[in-house]
């Protein structure tokens, strides 16, 4: 059986092809700077004995739809391709980021799990617009194939009740359903589930934190999440490319209130103007590096902020968990960026966490211990791999 996943993120798609029940990728791709005028593709295909061989491409992608429309050209392209026919593939999963409370599981794709999606736009106006836009033209491409949705909610399912509510009047969350939902949750259980087994412990209390355009973190016992950073939508918690983070409501109601902002407005600044951006005028954390080694001061500020949040939000998991066993750096700048990671487990070592810097500064794939030997507490870095999680549990849903 052939999977094919699409996770679209806030500013980038990330594509696999996996034959089933092998487990094994065929091609994978990443389109990157969706919505710049140099945006990239880059195509791996993989063959049994040698390195993947991969097609880099520079273009403008003014959305996620041009986007997905390179990619599809590339899988059936004559001198790159894998597929001689979009037939071949059998199941289509799609990352998808809000699913609600309706959606606590995977779910085999209708009209109406559509509907529900869309109705969850306002929520997560980054992400569920661009899923849904993939669900579309994967419906057109693949018209054989069953389409799947995993949701970035699902893994959150599992929030006590103290964790996942407001402090607002109950209706609200009775009627209206306003309550923490979270996100990245495939990412966050891949590498909880990755740590746990590297460390030979199931029941291990580790800090997950997804660092990318969008940013995360959760608090997981024994693979089950007791708290995560975002909320109701992919807004809340740390500081992220071009999304605020934690920000008091104050604000929203003074710029409303004061300045005239619409909701709209407010909405556009929150999710896009702010965060990285807002700091800096750069959302790219390999843009705002190269900015920090020319001296710029906005850049510095900007990491010192980023950093210092995910610091906080690592004492009060540690806090919310009763004790920590290890703490894991994931996705785009978890993975590459060492100064994020130095800064953010600066002055920890109270908790037991303690950086060997020389190990934090390699670039080695696969898992990385980069804490100091005997530390209490391991910090690995652990490269994440939605798409795998995601065609998992496509198979999962099929099988039963
Ligand atoms: N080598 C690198 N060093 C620092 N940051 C990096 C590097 N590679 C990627 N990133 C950062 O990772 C972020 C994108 O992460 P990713 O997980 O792909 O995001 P998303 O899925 O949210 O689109 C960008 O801010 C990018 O600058
Ligand atoms: C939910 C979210 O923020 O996703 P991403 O990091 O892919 O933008
Ligand atoms: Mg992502």
């Amino acid at each position: 059986m052939n999977i094919f996943v699409v996770n679209s993120g806030s500013s980038s798609i990330k594509y696999q092809l996996f034959r089933w029940p092998a487990q094994q990728p065929v091609c994978s791709g990443l389109v990157e700077r969706i919505g710049y005028p140099n945006a990239t593709i880059t195509h791996k295909v993989f063959t049994a004995a040698d390195a993947p061989q991969e097609t880099r491409r520079t273009l403008a992608l003014p959305d996620h739809e041009a986007g997905l429309r390179e990619v599809v050209a590339l899988l059936t392209d004559a001198a790159h391709g894998v597929l001689r026919d979009p037939a071949e593939v059998e199941v289509v999963g799609h990352r998808v980021v809000h699913g609600g409370e309706s959606f606590a599981a995977t779910t085999q794709i209708n009209e109406e799990v559509k509907a529900e999606i869309r109705r969850l736009f306002a929520l997560a106006p980054l992400h569920n617009p661009a899923n849904l836009l993939g669900i579309d033209v994967a419906e057109r491409i693949f018209p054989r194939a069953r389409q799947i949705a995993v949701f970035d909610t699902a893994f959150h399912q599992t929030l006590p009740e103290h964790a996942f509510r407001y402090a607002l009047p109950e209706q609200l969350y009775t009627e209206e359903r306003v309550r923490v939902y979270g996100f990245h949750g495939t990412s966050h259980q891949y590498v909880a589930q990755q740590a746990a087994t590297y460390l030979g412990q199931p029941d291990a209390r580790l800090v997950t934190l997804h660092l990318g355009n969008g940013c995360s973190a959760a608090a997981v016992h024994a693979g089950r999440c007791l708290d995560t950073s975002m909320g109701f939508g992919p807004l809340t918690g740390l500081v992220m490319g071009t999304r605020t983070g934690d920000l008091d409501p104050s604000v929203v109601l003074h710029l409303m209130g004061q300045l005239g902002y619409s909701a709209e407005q407010i909405s556009t600044l929150l999710n896009k103007e702010s965060g990285m951006l807002g700091l800096t005028g750069l959302s790219d954390m390999r843009d705002i590096t190269r900015a920090l080694e020319q001296g710029d001061a906005r850049a510095t500020l900007a990491y010192d902020l980023y950093a210092y949040r995910i610091r906080k939000y690592i004492g009060a998991y540690a806090a919310a968990l009763g004790g920590l066993d290890a703490v894991v750096f994931t996705a785009g700048v978890g993975e590459n960026d060492a100064l994020v990671r130095r800064k953010a487990c600066e002055g920890l070592a109270f908790l037991g966490i303690e950086l060997e810097e020389q190990e934090n500064q390699q670039r080695r794939p696969g898992i990385r211990e980069i804490s100091k030997p005997g530390a209490r507490v391991k910090v690995l870095v652990v490269p994440t791999n939605e798409e795998l999680e995601i065609a998992r549990q496509c198979a999962a849903l099929l099988a039963g």
